[in-house]
């Protein structure tokens, strides 16, 4: 498995944000759901080792989040939420600075082939503050890419993105996770239901669904996944 979580929890001051979830993941695309304030960024940020659990353990490819930061780090891509860029970085720039930071070995060879995989090939020449929304999401992508990790975490990659930008980066999600184990953290039903073999739904940090989507609509009546998420999150009856 190349993710493993045990029991892992994150209290921030009197609050549970993340309450001993335990999951594994491997090869595809993970569906990581939850209404907001879930628990899910939380959940990626310390599987990134960006934060500390308050306990429980977890793993990256067999390396564990708080024993081993570094390798953890080296076999982990990180699209975070925020999506930080240095917008006055030219967008081959800012990869020779991401690939300086993983010591690549031949850096101009790897940027050329991440910025074919993210269709950032008309866009390359100018600076990251004069992209679109879309196009930073790429270069965001990109540089999770880089140095081809085995896991990339995924927080929210799409979110703002008008259809064709979806589209695009959503195939590029795909193909990834034919390789690669994704988790990949939505709001849209329809994303899931387009690039997510396995799902996990997480409500008030804890986990409420754990299976493939086919097992998650049989055990739940078939419903859409829109009912699905309403029930399992809000104790509301959905339609
Ligand atoms: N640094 C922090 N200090 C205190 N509380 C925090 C901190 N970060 C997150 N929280 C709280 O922890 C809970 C979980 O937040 P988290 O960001 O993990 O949720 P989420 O599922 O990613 O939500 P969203 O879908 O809105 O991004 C929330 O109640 C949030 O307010």
């Amino acid at each position: 498995m190349s993710i493993k979580v045990d029991t892992l929890t994150k209290i921030y001051g009197h609050q549970k944000a993340v309450d001993g979830i335990s999951f594994s993941a491997d090869t595809g695309v993970l569906g990581f759901l939850g209404p907001n304030g879930a628990g899910k960024s939380t959940t990626m940020k310390m599987l990134t080792c960006f934060i500390p659990p308050t306990s429980g353990a977890a793993s990256v490819c067999g390396f564990d989040i708080g024993q081993q930061p570094l390798e953890v780090k080296r076999n982990i891509g990180y699209l975070p939420e925020s999506n930080p860029l240095y917008t006055e970085m030219y967008v081959k720039e800012a990869l020779g600075f991401t690939a300086g930071i993983h010591q690549l070995h031949n850096p101009q060879k790897r940027i050329a082939e991440v910025i074919e995989l993210t269709g950032l090939g008309p866009e390359q020449h100018k600076k990251i503050a004069q992209l679109s929304k879309g196009y930073r999401q790429r270069v965001g992508l990109a540089q999770a890419i880089l140095h081809d990790p085995k896991v990339l975490i995924l927080d929210e990659p799409t979110s703002g993105l008008d259809p064709n930008q979806l589209i695009g980066i959503r195939q590029l999600i795909t193909d990834l996770g034919k390789t690669k184990t994704v988790v990949l953290s939505t709001h849209i039903m329809q994303e899931v239901e387009a690039v997510c073999n396995r799902v996990i739904i997480i409500n008030k940090g804890e986990i409420v669904a754990n299976d493939s989507l086919s097992n998650i609509r049989l055990a739940n009546n078939n419903k859409s996944l829109e009912g699905i998420f309403i029930e399992l999150t809000n104790q509301i009856v959905a339609k």
